[in-house]
């Protein structure tokens, strides 16, 4: 009995899967992030990116992303150390795969927020996840969106736009996402995400109630 139980919770574990949310900077990702951790405790955990972007006010270093100058990301980049890695706007954005380590070790559904070129990549992977593109319903309410959040200069706002259009037109190739959620109103939005990852959360509850 307690074999077939640990073996079933063993199986469960090794079939979550990782999940992939990408889409124009703007389109709602980290909103939505943070209200499926809040909704849900101890099921999934965030891949901490590493950035050698500046961090925004409020935003903590280890916990948003690993904070880091390019020739430190550079040389980790070359050592080895990265699963994917990507200039975005002017700056190298990457997963390392202690990040994907660190929250597959406690048995969470790890959540990426990359970009079309991290989804590329990842796609040459054996990470096998499941792939969601969160979108504006327009290019007007994603400018307004990125406007209003008052973290861009002019100018990384318009290399933001130029590559979500980019970003638009890649979610609507065939086959690339399993899931693509347009976030016109925010919890239509977010129920739609839930429905999505419904099946891996379930493996995550009965993996709780069995141990
Ligand atoms: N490829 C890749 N893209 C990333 C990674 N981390 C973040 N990004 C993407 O980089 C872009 C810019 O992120 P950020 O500077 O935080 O701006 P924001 O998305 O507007 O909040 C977004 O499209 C992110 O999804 C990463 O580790 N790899
Ligand atoms: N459905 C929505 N309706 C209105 N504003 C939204 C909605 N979703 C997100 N926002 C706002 O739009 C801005 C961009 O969202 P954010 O989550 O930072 O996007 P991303 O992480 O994809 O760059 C934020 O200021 C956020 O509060």
């Amino acid at each position: 009995m307690f074999v077939r139980c640990f073996s079933r919770v063993r199986s469960a574990m090794e079939n979550l899967r990782p999940v992939v949310l990408s889409g124009p900077s703007g389109a709602g990702k980290s909103t939505l992030l943070k209200k499926l951790m809040g909704e849900y405790d101890n099921v999934f955990g965030f891949s901490v990116s590493h950035t050698t972007r500046s961090p925004r006010a409020g935003e903590v270093n280890g916990k948003h992303y690993h904070f880091v100058t390019r020739d430190e990301m550079q040389s980790s980049i070359d050592g080895g150390d990265f699963i994917e890695s990507a200039e975005y706007s002017g700056n190298l954005y990457g997963t390392s795969k202690a990040a994907v380590h660190a929250v597959q070790k406690n048995n969470l559904i790890c959540i990426l927020d990359i970009d079309m070129q991290g989804v590329k990549s990842i796609k040459k992977t054996d990470l096998n996840p499941i792939y969601i593109s969160i979108q504006p319903p327009t290019l007007q309410t994603l400018e307004k969106r990125l406007r209003d959040r008052k973290t861009e200069t002019e100018e990384s706002l318009q290399k933001r736009l130029k590559a979500a259009e980019e970003e638009i037109a890649f979610s609507k190739q065939p086959d690339v996402f399993d899931h693509i959620v347009i976030n016109d109103k925010l919890d239509e939005a977010y129920e739609q995400l839930k429905q999505a990852l419904m099946e891996e959360i379930n493996k995550v509850k009965n993996i709780n109630s069995s141990s």
